[in-house]
């Protein structure tokens, strides 16, 4: 039988002229905030000779603007060069970029066994969750447990049993902003109330507590613990990840590691603390992932840190991205009034005006949740996801894929596919009129052609908060569309190209008019309100 031909090819090589571009812009960042910048130059300068490339530091740096602001259109560009299976090194890292639907299935799932383990990153496994969070955990028995113990908070059932959670938050959300839109006359931007929605999500499952007001402390300290996380863990922008040595040179990038990892025990480990206290004493502490955790301590050899990042991880993986497809739904329906409009006409068809839509409305909301898809097929918060890992040797076609190899998904390619979805540039939630199946339905399907989108990835590492994920988004978008007509500010544009964050994918900070479809939706939202207070809102 034939040898596999290795996938990478040699050092001076068409792949491996990519290798500066990617290598020096991470490592130039690294340094441009370095003090001895000079110094620092004429060491980039020396490592790209030593790659054997012509490159120039200008040139390195000119590449390195492009790609630090939208890697996902350089690895687009490549793939169009290519194509749907191609490797770069960055430092002594190899890559494999796979931007097509049937090869991302053949890799991480079919061959799961092989490709759902992690690289241990300096900075993002070892340095900020030290081993532990269960998001950049190898492929082992710890990862196993870890991700037994999220999913009885993330499994269908769990969902189940706390959707009266994200119903209540998703009316509160609502609510404020119908409080601050002064009917329609006000200039609202809605993202800080998606993000307050989302935290309190999170907040709710992980630590049974909540924020009453998108002023309370824990509100701007979560999202810039996210947000740091997400700035400082991108899968390809630290060249101290993948060149050992400058791992033991001091860096702004580790120092910023390691006051993020001090940052997460101080917040969250001191919320665990005071649960913890709670139980001892022998109050009464409602059910959350915390109180799951502490309960099973010993049973499952569970330890501090594993306790302290694995809510970690609940909290980071849970708010900026659900509240970044939030936040693209409102910056985009300014610009497409028909789509909102026709979602409209079938709210106003299937649920009317005397209610707001609910989960149970959703399997008859057919365009609403087009819209959803539409959103996440165009703004995936994360386009690069979590690279997976190969952990031995393993062939794919007529390559050889080596053991260590870290594979990423290029979404972005696959979402913009013109023979998969015509157009791919425009807004337009008809192309999934005929999707009928939830996006982890979807992500079943035996054609993985025919797959939404891939914005949760794939394999057995698939994002296990998909299901808690979608229901959520939907109940905000549809009552959004229920009770608002979103319009446009005149002389405040809205961004849809730029984005804000640098592995994560919010929209830059913008502003919009959010008018009361019909007077009835006041007094609604005040009923829902009265009714959580008298009733259910024991549950934070
Ligand atoms: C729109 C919302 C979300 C998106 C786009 C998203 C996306 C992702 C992606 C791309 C991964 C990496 C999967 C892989 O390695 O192949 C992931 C992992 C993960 N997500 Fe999500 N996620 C979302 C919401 C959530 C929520 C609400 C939670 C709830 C806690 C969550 C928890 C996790 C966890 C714990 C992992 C790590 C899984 C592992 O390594 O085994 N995610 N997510």
């Amino acid at each position: 039988m034939e040898e596999p031909t290795l996938i990478l090819a040699s050092p001076r090589s068409n792949y491996h002229a990519f290798l500066p571009i990617s290598l020096m812009g991470g490592f130039l960042r690294e340094l441009s905030e370095h003090p001895r910048i000079k110094v620092w130059f004429a060491f980039v300068a020396a490592y790209a000779n030593f790659l054997g490339t012509n490159s120039s530091v200008d040139h390195v740096l000119g590449s390195f603007l492009s790609l630090k602001r939208y890697p996902e259109r350089t690895l687009h560009r490549w793939a169009k060069y290519y194509g749907p299976i191609y490797s770069v090194w960055l430092g002594n890292q190899l890559f494999v970029i796979v931007s097509e639907p049937g090869i991302a299935k053949g890799l991480m799932a079919t061959h799961g066994a092989v490709f759902s383990d992690r690289k241990e990153m300096f900075i993002k496994s070892q340095t900020v969750l030290v081993g532990r969070g269960i998001t950049a955990s190898p492929y082992s028995k710890r990862w196993r447990k870890h991700r037994r113990i999220a999913s009885l908070w993330l499994s269908r059932k769990a969902v189940e049993s706390y959707t009266h959670v994200l119903d209540f938050e998703a009316t509160d959300m609502i609510s404020h902003l119908h409080r601050d839109c002064g009917n329609g006359m006000a200039d609202v931007n809605p993202q800080v109330y998606a993000d307050q929605c989302s935290l309190n999500n999170m907040l709710t499952i992980t630590f049974s507590f909540r924020t009453d007001s998108a002023h309370h402390p824990m509100v701007a300290l979560a999202l810039r613990l996210s947000r740091e996380f997400m700035n400082i863990t991108g899968p390809v922008s630290n060249l101290v990840d993948f060149v050992p040595i400058l791992q033991r040179l001091p860096s702004s990038m580790r120092c910023r590691a390691r006051t993020l990892h001090s940052k997460l025990v101080n917040v969250y480990g001191g919320l665990i603390k005071e649960i913890a206290e709670k139980m001892q004493a022998g109050g009464e502490v409602q059910d959350c992932l915390v109180k799951t955790m502490l309960l099973r301590k010993e049973k499952e050899a569970l330890d501090e840190l594993d306790v302290t990042m694995l809510a970690s991880a609940f909290i980071i993986g849970g708010i900026e991205t659900t509240a970044s497809v939030m936040q693209w739904f409102t910056a985009l329906i300014p610009a497409h009034p028909h789509v909102q409009t026709r979602a409209q006409e079938e709210l106003d068809r299937v649920v009317g005006r005397d209610r707001l839509p609910t989960v149970e409305d959703e399997a008859n909301l057919p365009y609403c949740s087009a819209i959803v898809k539409e959103v996440e097929r165009c703004h995936n918060p994360f386009w690069l996801g979590t690279p997976h890992m190969a952990n031995r040797d393993s062939a794919y076609g007529e390559h050889l894929i080596p053991k260590g190899t870290v594979v990423v998904l290029n979404t972005w390619t696959m979402h913009h596919d013109p023979e998969r979805w015509g157009s791919p540039m425009e807004f337009a939630p008809d192309r999934y009129a005929n999707e009928q199946l939830h996006s982890s339905a979807s992500a079943k399907l035996p054609n993985p052609k025919e797959r939404d989108h891939w914005i949760f990835a794939a394999g057995r590492r698939i994002c296990p908060g998909m299901l808690v994920a979608e229901r959520e988004i939907r109940l905000t978008v549809s009552r959004m569309l229920w009770a608002f007509d979103t319009h446009p500010i005149a002389g405040k544009p809205i961004d849809l190209n730029e984005y804000d964050g640098e592995s994560g994918r919010s929209p830059m900070p913008f502003e919009v008019r959010l008018r009361p479809r019909f007077p009835g939706v006041r007094k609604i939202l005040e009923e829902e309100s009265e009714r959580w207070r008298i009733g259910s809102t024991s549950h934070c």
